[in-house]
């Protein structure tokens, strides 16, 4: 498969700040893969998606996106740990925002917007204030205004880590079925190892100060995968040792 990303001997220091948060960082993704990149609370994984999405200028190195220019939709979006739906737009209107500046006709963006909701499997809640809307749905609904825009590389900085237990397995699931259905490069934060492992082929670690990848493991477990599994914790144990 054709890589997506590159990135090459990356560093951030924030404002005068000498000692970086990573320094000399090199990642590949391949188009489709899903990773995981882990860490401890403030090694540098959200500063590393905020360079990657473009909300942050690196001090050095390069990052690279293999990505065809095309004006009906973006290189990359980002789906955040609160969902950030706007509280004075419907679900509907929030869905649709993202798409502002994509050369598409009003009927095509109303396609996109239904087309998402159905992926997200909100289309029954389309004309709901966010306030109307449940943790998990809230969620979902960021998830779909990201798909709106058919990026190339989906973003993800610790979507689930604000919802209950449950709705958190429910929307891991219901993310592999997207997933499935898109087979979109998919770059997503966690904390949770068990998380990243149930969800991605890769596992990326970032650790140490400044950081850089301390580990980088394919996971060649068969999906659906079993939480709690033997194999899924054998992994855990391996990954939460390089940490
Ligand atoms: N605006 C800022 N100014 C200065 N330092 C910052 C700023 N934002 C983050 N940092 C520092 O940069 C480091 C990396 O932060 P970052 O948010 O990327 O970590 P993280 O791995 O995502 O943490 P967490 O899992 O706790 O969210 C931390 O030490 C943090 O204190």
């Amino acid at each position: 498969m054709a890589s997506i990303l590159n990135i090459e001997g990356l560093s951030y220091h924030y404002g005068n700040n000498p000692d970086p948060v990573f320094a000399n960082l090199d990642l590949r993704m391949e188009d489709g893969e899903f990773i995981a990149v882990v860490g401890g609370s403030g090694v540098g994984k959200s500063t590393l998606l905020r360079c990657v999405a473009g909300l942050a200028s690196a001090s050095h190195g390069s990052i690279e996106l293999q990505v065809e220019e095309d004006d009906t939709r973006r290189s990359r979006s980002v789906v955040f740990q609160d969902g950030r739906l706007m509280p004075w737009r419907r679900l509907r209107s929030n869905v649709a925002y993202g798409l502002k500046g994509l050369k598409l006709t009003a009927e095509e963006k109303a396609n996109r917007v239904d087309e998402v909701l159905k992926l997200a499997r909100l289309d029954q809640l389309a004309d709901r204030w966010p306030h109307q809307l449940s943790g998990g749905q809230v969620q979902r609904g960021g998830i779909a205004r990201a798909l709106a825009v058919k990026p190339h590389l989906l973003l993800m900085d610790e979507p689930f880590s604000a919802v209950d237990a449950i709705t958190r397995q429910h929307l891991q699931d219901q993310l592999l079925a997207i997933w499935e259905q898109t087979r979109k490069a998919v770059m997503f934060i966690t904390h949770d190892i068990e998380e990243a492992i149930y969800l991605a082929d890769r596992v990326v670690v970032l650790s140490g100060s400044p950081a850089n990848i301390a580990l980088d493991q394919r996971i060649e477990l068969p999906r659906p995968r079993r939480r709690g599994s033997d194999d899924l914790q054998a992994l855990a144990q391996d990954i939460a040792n390089a940490l």
